[in-house]
């Protein structure tokens, strides 16, 4: 059987090219909507839902995702710790994809981050994560860029709340801390999406970028999802499950 999957947010940046390439998977768009669409109607009609829209909609179609016991691809980003708890208390019940980015390359760019955070003392290598987006990104910093924050975090055996994030800064800041990871936001453009990890010491620096080109790199991992997630048990997964880097 033809794998049936519906689209929130089908009218987007990323809702246009997730439509060709579910065509492209050989699946077939159960059905879309935009902000006046029938979420409902939307989650029955579908298999498996994919959800690219903004975090409060996100959370309504992981709740929705629970109800109606159909399996969910979440991309949207901007979530607040709350509304992050709702998803994962959605996926105790049916199977949720919840990725930060679905590029191939920045989850090994999260691996990468962890493995260098372990081996880099946080009291001589300040972590910096610098990212740049088109105009029209309405949450700051990034998904990805906290994905990475935690990753960080996570190689020096801590969480981010606990080392703690400096952003924004501006005025008379005072120095920096010692531990926590520095955040720096750009917004300009098309830029499909570009992040920077840097470590800083006193006598050296290492950084990793990563730069996408095309958000179909986006569409294409997370179809991959869609079609990974509908055999899963109930569950709070990421896209290194997906790819078996986990
Ligand atoms: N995880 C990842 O790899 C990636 C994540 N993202 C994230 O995905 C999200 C969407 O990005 P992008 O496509 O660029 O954004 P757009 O603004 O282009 O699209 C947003 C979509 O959400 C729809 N929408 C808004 N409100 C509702 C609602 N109440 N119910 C249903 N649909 C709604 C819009 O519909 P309408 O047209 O009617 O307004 C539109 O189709 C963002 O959070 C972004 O950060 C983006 C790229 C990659
Ligand atoms: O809004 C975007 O465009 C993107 N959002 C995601 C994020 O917040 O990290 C992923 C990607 O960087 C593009």
């Amino acid at each position: 059987m033809t794998l049936q999957i519906g689209i929130a947010g089908i009218t987007g940046r990323m809702g246009q090219l997730l439509s060709e390439e579910v065509a492209a998977a050989g699946a077939v768009v159960a059905g879309g909507i935009g902000r006046s669409g029938d979420a409902e109607a939307l989650f029955s009609a579908s298999e498996v839902v994919i959800d690219f829209t903004n975090a409060l909609t996100a959370e309504r179609h992981a709740e929705l995702a629970a109800r109606t016991g159909r399996p969910l691809v979440m991309g949207s980003s901007g979530l607040s710790p709350a509304q992050e708890a709702a998803v994962a208390a959605a996926a105790r019940s049916v199977p949720i994809v919840y990725a930060a980015n679905f590029a191939p390359g920045v989850n090994l760019l999260f691996a990468l981050a962890e493995r260098m955070a372990a081996a880099l003392p946080p009291e001589q290598y300040d972590a910096e994560i610098v990212e740049m987006h088109h105009r029209q990104k309405v949450d700051a910093p990034s998904g990805t860029a906290i994905g990475l924050g935690r990753a960080v975090a996570r190689g020096r055996g801590r969480t981010l709340e606990e080392v703690g994030m400096e952003s924004g800064r501006d005025g008379h800041t005072g120095p920096r801390g010692t531990g926590p990871i520095g955040f720096a936001t750009l917004r300009g453009g098309q830029v499909v999406g570009e992040h920077t990890l840097l470590f800083a010491a006193g006598s050296e620096h290492i950084s990793l970028t990563h730069r996408s080109f095309d958000r179909r790199v986006y569409a294409t991992g997370a179809v991959r999802a869609a079609q990974w997630v509908i055999v899963q048990p109930p569950g709070l997964y990421d896209m290194k499950h997906v790819l078996g880097m986990a």
